[in-house]
């Protein structure tokens, strides 16, 4: 895509404004979108064909560049409303969006904002025009890369030096990004301080109160928490036990978040393992899960693709119903290192893949998908009264 006149057609190729250089030297042109500069991180696909402002604002994603298996993104803008992050600290997530269309005009009658504008305002640089079909298929060969992701509307790039800063990246495996995302400090999640949507109105009088572990959680996690009736206090993921306990929490949830769950888990596994101990109903999600499952001695490994999606089935070993879930994720739990106190509740039916756990002695359950997240569209909610009832057997019995 170099810029070549010919000169007998006066014909000009538009230089390259954008370019994904990936760990193994490829390079792919397009056309920058967002914010200018460079950005690096480890490049996975995802498949959803809706919600990609959900997508772009999961603090999960710290550390990864993204690229969107459906072609047209950005379409319907952005909006104010259709935010994971819960502060400014958890906004830092996705460091990069890969896109196939150049991205159209919003047209929607929520939108507020273009996606240009609004990627700009979250700095996160974007790419549009390449093959994101080839690019998928390169990461279902190979794995996911680390890549450089460099936006310049003059087209200056140093190829050698951005190839030699993405084979440089380190590995996502052994990575601990909570810091990037948790909150700073501890605060009640305010329902009020959002638009709220239908079925989700102000709460004002609480059954429970949940402790959150906040590791990078998606604020839609806490307004279901909070429909569910509880009142939520977030915790900074370096909160101790004591901090926990002395809140005296009728339930904990361990959130969702970015990087290696054995990373993380050097801090919060002990905090993890006390609450267990202690006999308050858990409910985790995602790196919680994970996290969950080493806390009572099982592993963690990185997948080959990791899961990105909204499409995904899984089943609830419990009841034997499939649900249409969200994932997101890059690391699994094996679950042949699960002890026997940890019960399989849930697997993927793409791939076989551990999807949750409940313990049989403590009043504990996590799931690997994104419950919140709606895809199927409400399949998962039930997780939310799962967690209540929990709490209340809990009460019930004390
Ligand atoms: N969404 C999440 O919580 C992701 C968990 C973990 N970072 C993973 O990639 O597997």
């Amino acid at each position: 895509m170099l810029q070549d006149k010919d000169s007998a057609s006066g014909w000009t190729e538009p230089r390259a404004t954008a370019v994904l250089v990936l760990q193994d030297g490829t390079v792919l042109e397009g056309f920058g979108i967002g914010a200018v500069g460079e950005a690096t991180g480890e490049v996975c696909f995802n498949t959803a064909m809706t919600g990609y402002q959900e997508i772009l604002t999961d603090p999960s994603y710290a550390g990864q560049i993204i690229t969107f298996t459906f072609p047209h993104i950005g379409n319907v803008g952005t909006n104010e409303e259709d935010i994971e992050s819960v502060n400014a600290a958890s906004s830092s997530g996705v460091r990069g969006a890969v896109m196939a269309a150049t991205v159209t005009d919003p047209s929607n009658w929520r939108a507020s904002r273009h996606l240009d504008a609004w990627l700009k305002a979250r700095n996160i640089v974007g790419l549009t025009g390449i093959d994101t079909r080839a690019l998928t298929a390169l990461i279902r060969e190979k794995g996911m890369p680390n890549a450089v992701i460099a936006h310049d509307p003059n087209g200056a790039f140093d190829i050698p030096a951005l190839k030699a800063k993405a084979a440089a990246l380190p590995s996502m495996d052994g990575l601990d990004l909570v810091p990037m995302v948790t909150s700073a400090q501890r605060f009640d999640w305010d329902e009020s301080t959002w638009t709220l949507g239908e079925g989700y109105g102000k709460q004002t009088e609480f059954k429970h109160h949940v402790v959150a572990l906040d590791y990078g959680v998606k604020r839609n996690i806490l307004r279901l928490l909070v429909r569910a009736g509880c009142k939520v206090t977030v915790l900074p993921a370096t909160a101790t036990a004591e901090d926990v306990l002395a809140l005296k929490p009728d339930g904990v949830f361990l959130s969702n978040g970015p990087g290696d769950p054995a990373a993380t888990g050097e801090y919060a596994v002990p905090v993890i393992k006390k609450v267990l101990e202690e006999k308050i109903p858990t409910f985790g999600i995602c790196l919680g899960h994970q996290m969950m499952s080493l806390a009572v001695g099982g592993k963690t490994k990185k997948m080959h693709q990791g899961h990105h999606g909204a499409n995904h089935p899984v089943k609830d070993k419990t009841t034997g119903k499939v649900e249409i879930t969200s994932m997101n994720h890059g690391f699994a739990v094996d679950p042949d290192s699960l002890p026997k106190n940890a019960v399989e509740t849930h697997v993927s039916l793409f791939d076989g893949s551990n999807c949750g756990i409940a313990l049989t002695d403590r009043p504990a359950f996590s799931v690997q998908y994104h419950p919140e997240a709606s895809p199927g569209p409400q399949d998962s909610h039930y997780l939310f009264d799962r967690f209540v009832k929990l709490i209340e057997d809990n009460k019930a019995q004390r």
